[in-house]
């Protein structure tokens, strides 16, 4: 069926479903993120590494090409969220309680 044949309804329930997707896994990064917070204290090792970062929006730009999505969109999204995990790992690593050890 062509995209348009759904009507704006159907196509925004998959707009609906695959944003529940995104979310799932965007929460899953934040608790892997919450066991880099752990690591990072005991080795005291700070939040920003900036070879890392830039790791990291280089293996997604790589990814977004290959799936057919900019590049450019993908570095966008991942230097927001990168910007926001250093300062939610800030905020641990500056001494507030770790919420990894909350969870238990
Ligand atoms: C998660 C880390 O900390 C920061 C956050 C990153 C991220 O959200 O992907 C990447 C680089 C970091 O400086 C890390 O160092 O691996």
């Amino acid at each position: 069926m062509q995209a348009g044949q759904e009507g704006l309804a159907g196509l925004r329930a998959v707009i609906d479903r695959i944003d529940r997707d995104i979310v799932a896994l965007l929460a899953e990064r934040v608790r892997c993120l919450e066991q880099v917070i752990a690591v990072k204290a005991r080795d005291s090792l700070p939040a920003a590494i900036p070879e890392r970062i830039e790791g990291v929006v280089a293996n997604v730009r790589a990814e977004a090409e290959a799936a057919g999505m900019p590049p450019d969109l993908a570095e966008v999204l991942w230097r927001r969220l990168i910007d926001w995990s250093i300062a939610y790992e800030d905020r641990y690593l500056g001494g507030a309680e770790n919420p990894l050890s909350m969870r238990s």
